[in-house]
């Protein structure tokens, strides 16, 4: 279906995070990733579909298969996948038995510039992340804490924080 054909209502935009396409409803400013396939409502509920915005902090272990497999911790990062994920296993282990806290952690290891704030990423509304994470921070009731999750940039675990 072309982009003219989009139901009324809704305007396709590009997320300067991902580099994907997501669907903008003109009247709530809400946003997703999936092309609507039936006109935006001009009313403001999110009729129960979750939070409109989250607050999340996150601990990211990035390897060789990461979209940019570099950070401020290390100029080029060699790991496997499978390294990284024993590591952010050994990260939450940590986190749940209370041996460390998620910002010790998230800010000693984390392979995002985020480290810097104790892994906080701030609020952030649909559209705006990586899909995997957006999913996973959505599931999640504030405090909670995911179980590791993937994305192109590498292994996460994210604690909802509002
Ligand atoms: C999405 N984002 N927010 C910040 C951030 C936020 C607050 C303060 C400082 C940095 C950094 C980033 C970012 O994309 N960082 C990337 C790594 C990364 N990839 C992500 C994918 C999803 C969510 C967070 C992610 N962080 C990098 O440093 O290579």
């Amino acid at each position: 279906m072309a982009d003219e054909e989009l139901p009324a209502g809704w305007e396709k935009r590009l997320s300067r995070s991902t580099g994907q396409h997501y669907y903008l409803n003109v009247y709530t400013k809400e946003s997703q990733w999936d092309r609507p396939d039936k006109p935006a409502d001009p009313s403001g509920n999110n009729k129960g579909d979750g939070p409109e915005e989250v607050q999340c902090s996150h601990l990211l272990v990035k390897h060789s298969g990461s979209r940019r497999p570099s950070s401020w911790r290390e100029e080029n990062i060699t790991r496997s996948k499978e390294e990284a994920l024993e590591l952010i296993k050994s990260y939450r282990e940590q986190i749940v038995s209370g041996k460390a806290t998620f910002a010790d952690l998230a800010s000693k290891y984390s392979d995002c510039s985020s480290a810097k704030r104790g892994g906080d990423l701030g609020p952030f509304s649909r559209g705006t992340m990586q899909k995997p994470f957006e999913q996973a921070a959505f599931a999640l009731k504030v405090g909670e804490l995911s179980s590791p999750v993937h994305t192109d940039s590498g292994i996460h675990i994210i604690q909802r924080t509002a």
